[in-house]
């Protein structure tokens, strides 16, 4: 298995977006170790084979990759992976925690011939990293100047062929010049009902959970889409099992589960609190938009970030809002779920 190692420049941890550090080591626990293990993104997992498959062969480096997509889609599942099929190392940081290029430095000098290196929100890194580490993607050197003004020297130091991976919620943040140093670019989506359900099958089995497979449909069907989500329903639902003594003894069933989700205000739909906070300031605070997504965000206090990147993609995913050049518009089943009526301006409806 690869070994892994995690340097944070400045005593940071490499956090990314949308997951706290409990969550983090969490998933990890339940993450998939070889690329057969992982379930769904079919068409990205048989491209990264081939990739592994061709690099082994040809004894070379994997060229660099990019995942992009919302958080917790398993672009760290992947790039954790890789390092276990090509039985090389890897280590890990973020984009927010290299804020000089001096700071990738204890990352380049430690690289191993064919090891990764993970950089996750690698949107957030700022221009001057980025342009630093340009030819070292390229041509497996870096430029270092030492001193300064006239008696400033630059020094080029080569180092080990290496693979980069980067992750981001936001690939239009990433400038041209990056995305096109990246071999392969590769989007991951959300997940089937029947997909999740299969994580949730074999995390609880992990967990020494016993599940009826209908209660892990139920959970999927309550987990947005989303791998990570389906991991926390489901710590949840084993928490709620497990303190209650009357059923601890038995497997979750789909009363159980249906339970234990109602509880932690999970609806139907998946949507949990957070969401329908958005959707009630949106529609009774807002008329139901057009408007900006800061404006919602400073009346939720919450970041504009954390709506875009978090909250935002699985609504307009699911059609509760859509986008307009003038800002976010409720749909007719965002004001359907909350037992609004939407209002008829002009006498016609905002889709109109
Ligand atoms: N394809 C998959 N098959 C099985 N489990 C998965 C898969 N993708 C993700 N998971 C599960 O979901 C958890 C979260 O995934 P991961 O941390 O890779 O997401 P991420 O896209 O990197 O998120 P972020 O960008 O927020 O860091 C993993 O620990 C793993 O348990």
């Amino acid at each position: 298995m690869a070994r892994e190692r995690v340097i944070t420049p400045g005593g940071g941890s490499p956090e990314g977006g949308g997951s706290n550090e409990s969550d983090r080591q969490r998933d990890a626990a339940l993450r998939p170790k070889l690329l057969r293990e992982v379930i769904g993104q079919k068409k990205v997992a048989n491209r990264l084979q081939i990739a592994v498959n061709a690099a082994k062969k040809l004894k070379e480096p994997l060229g660099h990759i990019l995942f992009d997509g919302p958080p917790g889609l398993g672009k760290t599942t992947f790039a954790t992976v890789l390092p276990n099929e090509l039985g090389s190392s890897i280590q890990m940081t973020s984009g927010p925690a290299l804020s000089k290029p001096a700071d990738m430095l204890p990352f380049l000098t430690n690289l191993e011939y064919g090891s990764i290196l993970f950089i996750d929100e690698i949107h957030r890194m700022p221009r001057v990293v980025e342009e630093f580490i340009y030819p070292a993607m390229e041509d497996f050197r870096i430029d270092i100047v030492l001193g300064e003004g006239v008696n400033a020297r630059t020094i080029n130091m080569k180092l080990k062929p290496f693979t980069l991976i980067g992750a981001t919620t936001r690939s239009g943040m990433l400038s041209g010049p990056m995305r096109d140093r990246f071999k392969m670019q590769e989007h991951l989506d959300y997940y089937t009902i029947d997909e999740l359900a299969q994580i949730v099958s074999i995390n609880a089995k992990k967990l020494a959970l016993p599940m009826a497979p209908e209660a892990a449909v139920e959970l999927a069907q309550r987990s947005r889409g989303t791998p990570r989500v389906a991991n926390s329903r489901l710590y949840w639902v084993r928490s709620y099992h497990a303190g209650h003594p009357a059923i601890a003894d038995g497997p979750v069933t789909l009363d159980i589960s249906r339970q234990a989700l109602d509880m932690q205000e999970v609806d139907r739909d998946g949507l949990d609190k957070q969401d329908r906070r958005y959707l009630e300031t949106l529609i009774d605070v807002f008329g139901g938009g057009p408007t900006g997504v800061e404006a919602i965000a400073a009346t939720m206090n919450i970041a504009s970030d954390t709506l875009t990147d978090e909250i935002e993609p699985y609504l307009l995913r699911e059609q509760f809002i859509v986008r307009s050049p003038r800002g976010r518009i409720a749909t007719p089943r965002a004001f359907e779920l909350l037992g609004k009526s939407q209002p008829k301006p002009n006498g016609g409806s905002l889709f109109d």
